[in-house]
């Protein structure tokens, strides 16, 4: 369903309903009931919402998206668009049986081209849910507060059926640490959590269990000790660490070949490793000092991203950034070497006062 931007195509067709229209030429002379919604619905968009009949627009696309057909829109604006779709999705929803919970995940997405329309149809959204509580309605916007995202995410939408989560960063503070992990688990289920961290980042843990959460080591060398060798990994005496254990050292090796299979491939992987490095180093207060990028072994890191040697911090816009602010610079003057030929080679006169 598209609004607004993509008013090009008109495929709502007169098919659906032989809609009379009124004086006005803007309202249809038939009622809500009659285009086939909820009796329910139609009583909360009559006699709550106050709209007497449907809108041209309504009375012509509601029963044709009840048909479960696909509807391309164009109206102008201010006739009734939102509730031509919002409405037939209700309707939908209302009937499943058993009822939608929000632990069963999302069943419908409404996607609007900006801030404004998006707060538009969750207010018109609410009202029209009003006598169906157990349609749980949810927004996510761009240029948002974090905080303020999260809690919404928390309230409306959730994920059901998840029993691991999996962490290979560090969240930021404790709080984010327990609202990840509490994405499993839901409504007094067990799920498991299982965390990466690399020896320097240990202290980590002491801040976790200062926040109530404390965690057990988890011993993969032990694991991977149980898995058989397969005849291709390399056979090892003793292996002492888990970078020699040949389940990892071939798993290595099967990252690397696929990441230098391509160019495109291999230049993700060091894209990764460069936001990750400056993620690691906008660890915020008290983590600050447990995070620290000069701790790390970026060779490693490297190595985990599947690249076989660390890719240069200092990416190709950076370059290309200080490179335009040279140029930029010396065509305003500023910079010294330029200014010395624009003086015609008398450097006293610039550097020199
Ligand atoms: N059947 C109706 N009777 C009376 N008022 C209605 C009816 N349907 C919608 N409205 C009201 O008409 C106004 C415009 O509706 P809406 O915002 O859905 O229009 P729109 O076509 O989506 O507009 P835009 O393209 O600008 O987003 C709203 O205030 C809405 O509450």
């Amino acid at each position: 369903m598209f609004k607004r931007t993509q008013q090009t195509a008109r495929e709502t067709k007169q098919e659906a309903k032989d809609v009379t229209k009124s004086k006005n030429g803007l309202f249809a002379s038939c009622s809500f009931s009659s285009l086939g919604l909820d009796p329910k619905l139609s009583d909360q968009l009559q006699e709550r919402m106050g709209f007497e009949a449907p809108t041209l627009v309504q009375a012509q696309s509601i029963p044709v998206i009840l048909s479960g057909r696909d509807v391309l829109v164009n109206a102008a604006t201010g006739t009734g668009k939102t509730i031509a779709y919002l409405a037939p999705i209700i309707h939908h929803l209302q009937a499943y049986s058993p009822k939608v919970d929000r632990s069963h995940g999302t069943f419908a997405l409404v996607i609007v081209p900006t801030r404004e329309l998006c707060l538009q149809v969750y207010e018109t959204l609410e009202k029209l849910l009003h006598r169906f509580h157990w349609i749980v309605p949810g927004y996510v916007m761009g240029g948002e507060k974090k905080a303020k995202e999260k809690a919404r995410l928390r309230k409306g939408l959730d994920f059901p059926k998840v029993r691991c989560i999996i962490q290979y960063d560090c969240p930021g503070e404790a709080t984010e640490y327990v609202h990840r992990v509490g994405r499993t688990a839901r409504i007094g289920e067990k799920g498991e959590a299982l965390l990466f961290l690399q020896p320097v980042e240990i202290d980590y843990l002491k801040d976790l269990k200062k926040h109530g959460a404390t965690l057990a080591e988890y011993p993969l060398l032990k694991v991977l000790d149980k898995f058989p060798l397969l005849g291709n990994m390399p056979r090892i005496k003793k292996v002492i660490s888990l970078e020699s254990h040949p389940w990892v050292i071939s798993l290595q090796r099967a990252l690397e070949f696929f990441t230098y299979a391509e160019p495109k491939m291999k230049n993700l992987a060091k894209n990764a490793f460069v936001s990750w490095v400056r993620g690691y180093a906008a660890h915020k207060g008290e983590l600050k000092s447990i995070f620290v990028v000069k701790k790390l072994h970026l060779g490693h890191v490297a190595k985990s991203f599947a690249l076989k040697e660390q890719p240069s911090l200092v990416g190709k816009s950076h370059h290309k950034e200080t490179m335009k602010r040279k140029r930029d610079e010396r065509q305003r003057g500023q910079h010294p070497k330029k200014r010395k030929k624009m003086s015609g080679g008398n450097s006293r006169s610039t550097t020199k006062p």
